[in-house]
């Protein structure tokens, strides 16, 4: 896949969107980071993790994107240079594809401040074609598989949990309703 390298007076440089994990844990080094959002896409819970939040007896639910016309996803688009660019692509490459089965494409990211022009951003979307792709649910049984799953870097609760909080946090007036329904039941069942 070629990827959109930015090249401006200043330095080459590439965005990197992030909507689930990598709102509140992106782990590799970055310039500087953009709240905002894509179109054209919902988030949903509908891939399977066997590593990061659960195993292969029962892996966790982790979010993608689906081609939804009406819909905007709102996250976190970071900026990477020099020699950022290829450290956090071969950190993002073991920890999204390898491990999380998730394959890349190009989007447009239009940040929230209107002034500042929309550009394309590398995306990390698990398709269902995927071998670990769980497809849709109720947030019921969404939210029963989450509050019992664990993997490698913790529990699945957490991943849904900093999700929601990052949402409320930076993004307080965008409406959720798959992931603060999932929420919802997921806290019913835990507290
Ligand atoms: N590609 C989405 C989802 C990324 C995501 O949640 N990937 C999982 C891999 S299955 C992950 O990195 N999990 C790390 C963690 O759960 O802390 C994003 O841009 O945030």
């Amino acid at each position: 896949m070629k990827l959109l390298v930015i090249t401006t007076s200043e330095k080459p440089s590439l965005w990197i969107f992030g909507y689930g994990s990598l709102v509140w844990k992106p782990d590799f080094k970055y310039k500087r980071s953009k709240v905002g959002y894509i179109e054209g896409y919902s988030r949903r819970f509908w891939h399977g993790d066997n590593f990061h939040r659960g195993d292969k007896d029962t892996p966790g639910r982790v979010v993608t994107l689906v081609e939804d016309h009406d819909a905007c996803t709102w996250g976190v688009a970071y900026e990477v240079t020099d020699s950022q660019m290829e450290e956090s692509l071969q950190y993002l490459n073991v920890r999204e594809a390898v491990l999380g089965g998730y394959v890349t494409k190009m989007l447009e990211f239009t940040p929230r401040e209107k002034c500042q022009g929309s550009l394309l951003a590398l995306v990390y979307i698990a398709t269902s074609d995927n071998p670990i792709y769980l497809g849709p649910a109720t947030p019921t049984e969404i939210a029963a598989q989450i509050a019992i799953c664990r993997g490698n870097t913790g529990h699945n609760i957490e991943y849904l949990l900093r999700l929601a909080e990052f949402m409320r946090l930076y993004c307080p007036e965008v409406e959720d309703d798959h992931l603060f329904s999932i929420e919802a039941a997921a806290l019913a069942l835990v507290i």
